[in-house]
C-alpha cells in the first residue's frame, strides 16, 4: 500500500477548511474543536479520518474508534469515510455508539467479568427501565416510594465493585444478581456499560489489547456525553497513548435530562491536557438564517460566539415563520398546502423537508402524518425505524435487494461490496474482484428466483454466512439479538410488500425514499434539511421551561439551525393533549422565544386563517 506524503495531503473533495479546522486535521495531540451548528464538525472528524489513514498517521495495523450519539449519525461517518478512502483503508475506521462500542466489549469479552458480576450468555437487553425499579421496589416497596425514579437508576447504574457496605448498597447488589442470574441476564444499557468498564479495569490484557488496537478516538457532539460514558472511557482510554480528537457545541446542550456532564468540556481540557480550538463557520444555514441564529445565540443564549454564513449563498436567501392557527385542522391543512407547493413549485424532495416535534410526536403530528398520506404526501415517524436503518447487517440486505432491480445502482453496489470486504479478511485487489464476481453471480441467480421477503433476507444472510457475521461484528454474537433484527426486517418489509408492486419498491419505502420525514428534536441532531417545520411553539410542547430553560432553549436552537434555507414554526390556539382533551394554548412560559424571534426582525409572523 502506498500511503500519501502528509505535507502533499489536501483535503478530499477539495473542501476549503479554516485555519483551526485543518490544524485539527493534522494534529498529533488532544483536541476540542469547539463550532457552532453547521460549522462542520463531523465533517471535520470524516477529513481527520482520511488524513490519518492516508498518510498512514494511524500507523497500520491500528485503528480509528469514532464514537457518535446515534447510530444513524456513526452510520454516516463511516459512509463518509468509505466514500472518501477507499475500502481497504476504511476497514480501520470503526464507528460506534457508546452503547454499541460497550456491547462489543462485552459480548467478545464476558468471559472476563470477575466473580459476582458472571452473566449468563446470551442475555437480554433491557430497553425500559422500569423493570429494574420493579426489583428494587419488590425487594424494598419503601425504597421505591420514597425515591425519585432518576435517582434509583442513578444509584443503580454507579460504579461496580465500590465498597458495597450498607442497606442501600447491600440492595442494590441483591438486585444487580437477581438480573445477572436470570436464566438469560437481563442487562440494560447503562448495565453493559458498567459491565464492560469492570471487563476493562480488571483485565489488564483486555486493557492492552484495546489500547494496542486503536491509536485515535474520535468524539462526535462531545457536548452531550454523559457521566457514565465518560467515566467508562476514561477507563478504557485514560491512560493510553491514543490521540483523542472531540467535537461538540455547548449551544446544543439538550441531553442533561439524560446526565449529560454538565462540565464536560473543562474536565476534558485539563484530564486530557486537550488544546480547544474554535471554528467560526456555518456552512449549511442561508445567511439570513444565520443572523438570526447570531441573533438568538446572544440574546437568547447569552453566548459569545458568533459565526458567519458561507460565501455560497445569496445575501438575501432564508427565511423564518412562525404560523399561527386557531386549531390544529387549520394547522394540518395549511402545513400540506405549503409542503405540496414546495414540492411541486421548488423542487424540493419529500425527504428534504423535515417535520419536527419537541417530544410526543404521536400528539404534535400523528393527524399530520394521517392527513398527509392520506391526500398523497407520504411522511412518517422516522423514530420507529431508526435503529434498524442504520445497522450494517440490515442495510447490506436492503442494499442487496436494491441491486436486484436496479444491479447498476452504484451507491448501493459499492456499500454492499465495502460491507463484504469488511466481512472477510480480503485485502489483496484480485480477492477483492473475486470477492465481487462471486456477489455479481450470487444477485444474478437471486434474480430469478421468486421468493418472498423472509425468503429473500434468509438467503442474502446465508451468503453472507453466519459465522462470518459473528467473526466480524461482535454484537450479532449475541443469537437473540440477530434473529430479532433479521425477523424486524422481514415484517417490516413483508408489511411494505403488501401495499407495493414488488419487492424493490418496499425497500424503498422501508427507506422511506419518498416520505417526509417526522421526528423529535433529539433524533434531529446533526441533521440537515432544506426545509424546518417545527409544530408546536407553545408552551405545552415546552412544559419544562421554568425548571430547565437553558436546556429548552438549545433544543429550539438545535431545531432552528438544522435547516438550510427555510423554517416554520407553528403555534396553534388549542391542541389535543395525549389523551384526547382539547386544551387552549398559551406562549408565556416561552415568551422570550417569541420576543427574540420578533426583536431580530428577521422572522415573518402570520395568522393563518384559511
Ligand atoms: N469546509 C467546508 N466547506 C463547505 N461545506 C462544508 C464544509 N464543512 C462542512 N460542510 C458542509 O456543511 C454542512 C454541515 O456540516 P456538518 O454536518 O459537518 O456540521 P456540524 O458542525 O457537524 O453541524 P451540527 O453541529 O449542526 O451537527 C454539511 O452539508 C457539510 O457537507
Amino acid at each position: 500500500m502506498r500511503y500519501r506524503k502528509i505535507e502533499e495531503w489536501i483535503p478530499s473533495d477539495n473542501l476549503q477548511l479554516e485555519d483551526n479546522a485543518l490544524n485539527t486535521v493534522k494534529s498529533d495531540y488532544n483536541t476540542l474543536v469547539i463550532a457552532g451548528p453547521g460549522a462542520g464538525k463531523t465533517e471535520l472528524l470524516a477529513q481527520r479520518a482520511s488524513f490519518l489513514l492516508e498518510t498512514n498517521s494511524c500507523i497500520y495495523p491500528r485503528k480509528i474508534l469514532a464514537i457518535s450519539f446515534k447510530r444513524d449519525a456513526a452510520y454516516n461517518l463511516k459512509n463518509r469515510v468509505d466514500k472518501r478512502c477507499g475500502e481497504k483503508l476504511s476497514k480501520r475506521f470503526d464507528s460506534l455508539t457508546f452503547d454499541a462500542f460497550s456491547k462489543v466489549i462485552l459480548d467478545q469479552f464476558y468471559r472476563g467479568l470477575p466473580k459476582g458480576y458472571k452473566i449468563n450468555y446470551p442475555y437480554d437487553v433491557i430497553l425500559d427501565e422500569k423493570e429494574i425499579l420493579e426489583i428494587y421496589k419488590a425487594i424494598d416497596i419503601q425504597f421505591h416510594n420514597t425515591h425519585d425514579r432518576n435517582k434509583i437508576l442513578e444509584f443503580h447504574n454507579s460504579a461496580l465493585l465500590v465498597n458495597n457496605d450498607g442497606k442501600q448498597k447491600k440492595m442494590r447488589v441483591q438486585v444487580w444478581q437477581k438480573l445477572l442470574e436470570s436464566k438469560s441476564s437481563k442487562l440494560s444499557f447503562k448495565m453493559i456499560m458498567r459491565l464492560s468498564q469492570l471487563i476493562i479495569v480488571s483485565n489488564p490484557k483486555i486493557m492492552d489489547f484495546l489500547q494496542e488496537t486503536y491509536s485515535h478516538i474520535f468524539l462526535d457532539e462531545f457536548q452531550d456525553t454523559t457521566f457514565l460514558q465518560f467515566e467508562f472511557l476514561n477507563s478504557c482510554f485514560g491512560n493510553s497513548n491514543a490521540i483523542f480528537t472531540a467535537v461538540g457545541d455547548d449551544k446544543q446542550r439538550i441531553m442533561l435530562w439524560a446526565g449529560a456532564k454538565p462540565d464536560i468540556f473543562d474536565t476534558y481540557i485539563k484530564n486530557y491536557k486537550a488544546k480547544d480550538l474554535i471554528l467560526e463557520m456555518n456552512f449549511r444555514s442561508a445567511p439570513r438564517l444565520v443572523e438570526l441564529q447570531n441573533h438568538l445565540i446572544s440574546k437568547l443564549l447569552n453566548k459569545s460566539d458568533l459565526v458567519k454564513s458561507s460565501d455560497k449563498w445569496n445575501k438575501e436567501e432564508g427565511e423564518a415563520f412562525v404560523w399561527v392557527y386557531d386549531n390544529q385542522q387549520k394547522e394540518t391543512e395549511h402545513l400540506f398546502k405549503e409542503v405540496k407547493r414546495w414540492i411541486e413549485n421548488e423542487d424540493i424532495t419529500p425527504r428534504d423537508i423535515c417535520i419536527l416535534v419537541k417530544q410526543q410526536l404521536g400528539v404534535y403530528a400523528g393527524e399530520i402524518i394521517d392527513f398527509f398520506n392520506q391526500n398523497g404526501i407520504k411522511a412518517r415517524d422516522e423514530n420507529q425505524l431508526q435503529d434498524l436503518l442504520s445497522d450494517d447487517l440490515i442495510v447490506f440486505v436492503l442494499n442487496t435487494i436494491t441491486l436486484l432491480s436496479d444491479t447498476k445502482s452504484l451507491d448501493e453496489k459499492t456499500q454492499a461490496i465495502n460491507f463484504l470486504i469488511n466481512t472477510s479478511s480480503v485485502y489483496e485487489d484480485d480477492e477483492i474482484m473475486k470477492l465481487e464476481n462471486k456477489f455479481n453471480k450470487f444477485i444474478r441467480q437471486l434474480i430469478n428466483k421468486d421468493l418472498d421477503p423472509k425468503e429473500l433476507v434468509n438467503e442474502i444472510i446465508k451468503f453472507v454466512s453466519i459465522d462470518r457475521i459473528k467473526a466480524n461484528f461482535p454484537n450479532y454474537r449475541n443469537p437473540k439479538f440477530l434473529k430479532d433484527m433479521l425477523n424486524k426486517l422481514s415484517e417490516s418489509l413483508g408489511k411494505y410488500k403488501e401495499e407495493s408492486e414488488n419487492v424493490y419498491e418496499a425497500v424503498q419505502k422501508l427507506l422511506g425514499k419518498d416520505s417526509v420525514p417526522i421526528m423529535t428534536i433529539h433524533k434531529s441532531k446533526g441533521l440537515e434539511y432544506n426545509s424546518i417545520i417545527f409544530v408546536g411553539l407553545e408552551d405545552g410542547a415546552f412544559w419544562s421551561f421554568e425548571k430547565q430553560p437553558d436546556e429548552d432553549k438549545c433544543a429550539f436552537f438545535v431545531a432552528l439551525s438544522r435547516a438550510k434555507e427555510r423554517v416554520a414554526f407553528t403555534y396553534s390556539k388549542t391542541r389535543k393533549d395525549k389523551w384526547d382533551n382539547l386544551r387552549n394554548q398559551d406562549f408565556k412560559k416561552i415568551r422570550v422565544i417569541f420576543d427574540e424571534l420578533q426583536n431580530s426582525g428577521l422572522v415573518e409572523f402570520k395568522h393563518i386563517v384559511d
